[in-house]
């Protein structure tokens, strides 16, 4: 099956309080998404690629590529508002049969947790990877709170795969603030969605210590 991959980079950061994306911030030599990108030309060299990018950064981008000398192909699209929106915009564009979504910054994917959706994907329809909860839950505030079971609980990661029609017929659905990733758009049509094994190191570069998390992984 032909694969594609929209690796979303239509944010702007706001938690990490930097002038520059996130996404765009060196790292061991090389801004982040691009480390991102060769993750998953490693893994296959033969994928589509399609980037979203916030709409004033693009040209920054292109000229990093020339800096860097990046040549591994790829297809820019434009961000939207939210995340949903610069994934619906990327889909525009995708041709493969079985589609990962994945965040830019999540460039410590291992080749392992990409394979492991894209199997159970072909298969199911659906596949994302998760780990299970490490920390005690409590629901609730701080005058009223339970106790939680954390194996009834799972981390979500990205990348997210789907065979292409059904992601198609999931952003149909209209925008809502709940829907945080694209599993919640598929489950919402009532499709089950498959759970695989992530890996530890898949961090979400969310605020500046996650920043530093990776270039601590990755200095390995
Ligand atoms: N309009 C948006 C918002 C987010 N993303 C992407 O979705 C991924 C995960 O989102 P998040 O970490 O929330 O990124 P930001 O929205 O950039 O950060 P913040 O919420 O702190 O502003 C990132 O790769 C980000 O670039 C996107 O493609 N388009
Ligand atoms: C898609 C995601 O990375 C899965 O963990 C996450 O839901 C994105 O959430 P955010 O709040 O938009 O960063």
């Amino acid at each position: 099956m032909k694969q594609s991959v929209i690796i979303t980079a239509g944010g702007i950061g706001k938690r990490m309080n930097s002038d520059l994306p996130k996404q765009y911030i060196p790292v061991n030599g090389l801004p982040v998404l691009m480390h991102t990108i060769k993750k998953f030309y490693q893994f296959n060299s033969e994928i589509q690629i399609v980037i979203s990018l916030p709409k004033d950064f693009i040209e920054l981008w292109r000229k990093l590529c020339l800096e860097y000398d990046f040549k591994i192909p790829h297809e820019i699209t434009e961000g939207g508002k939210e995340r949903y929106h610069s994934i619906k915009n990327a889909l525009k564009k995708v041709t493969g049969d079985i589609v990962m979504v994945h965040d830019a910054v999540r460039p410590l994917v291992s080749l392992q947790t990409i394979s492991n959706v894209i199997d159970q994907a072909e298969v199911k329809g659906a596949a994302i990877p998760v780990l299970p909860v490490k920390d005690t839950l409590r629901k609730g505030n701080s005058e009223n709170s339970q106790h939680q079971d954390r194996s009834e609980f799972w981390i979500v990661q990205t990348p997210q795969a789907f065979k292409l029609e059904l992601l198609n017929e999931a952003y149909k659905i209209p925008y809502s603030s709940s829907v945080t990733d694209d599993a919640s758009l598929v489950e919402a049509m009532g499709r089950q969605v498959f759970l695989t094994e992530g890996n530890e190191e898949n961090i979400k570069i969310t605020t500046p210590i996650d920043l530093k998390l990776v270039e601590f992984l990755m200095g390995k």
